[in-house]
């Protein structure tokens, strides 16, 4: 195998997390008197971090009125109560995403997670699904100046992992990894099991689409 990294996006990708995203959702909207999503409406409004998620939340109203900056600030303190509540509660492993980080991890590779959720939510979640172990580093929504799209978690994780961006994979469920991943001058495969804002992968700027994380390590594995 070519690649001596391989970076793995979070939500939609590793983790079925909706269920519990939704649940915060929509205890959230609850608390401020807003009507209840349905869980597909709110798996749209997931992939640029938590903060773009309340915002869109809070947009979803019959005027389309958007939120103050005070507004998303008080919503994002009860959002953030409730996900820490309900976290990991109803998320599920993806099939093949096990076999596949051992596949990754027998190849040599170094592994690691690049995600726009916030640390404080995505480390004990990776704890509780039994993950954790597979990955020497964990870029954060919060760890950067910026988050996916931009290339700036997917290059300071290759950084911490000591990997040229060019001889690295990047796998992900949206938009915000093929184009993060495409801008660090990554190799990039894309998942349509996940959540990618409601659009269809198959326009995403990626180098292929493969079914499972178990099908990407054979794929990177005749490269
Ligand atoms: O928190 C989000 O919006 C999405 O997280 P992800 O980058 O792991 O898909
Ligand atoms: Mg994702």
């Amino acid at each position: 195998m070519r690649f001596s990294a391989v970076l793995l996006d979070l939500d939609g990708t590793l983790l079925d997390t909706i269920p519990d995203l939704a649940r915060a959702s929509n205890a959230m909207r609850a608390e401020l008197g807003m009507p209840e999503l349905p869980v597909a409406t709110v798996a749209t409004y997931v992939g640029k971090g938590t903060e773009n998620l309340v915002k869109r939340l809070l947009a979803d109203n019959p005027e389309g009125r958007q939120p103050s900056p005070e507004e998303t600030a008080r919503a994002l303190e009860i959002f953030h109560r409730h996900y820490h509540e309900v976290n990991g509660d109803e998320a599920s492993v993806y099939p093949g995403v096990v076999e596949g980080l051992e596949a990754f991890s027998k190849a040599g590779a170094a592994l690691a997670v690049v995600t726009n959720k916030p640390t404080q939510f995505t480390l004990p979640l990776l704890e509780r699904m039994g993950l954790a172990g597979y990955f020497s580093q964990v870029v954060c929504g919060d760890t950067c100046a910026r988050k996916k799209p931009d290339p700036m978690p997917f290059l300071h994780a290759c950084e911490l992992l000591g990997a040229d961006p060019a001889a690295s994979l990047a796998i992900g469920d949206s938009i915000n990894d093929a184009l993060a991943a495409r801008a660090a001058n990554m190799t990039v495969l894309a998942l349509p099991y996940g959540y990618n804002e409601g659009m269809d992968v198959r326009n995403l700027p990626v180098d292929d689409i493969v079914m499972s994380i178990a099908e990407a390590a054979q794929w990177a594995a005749a490269r």
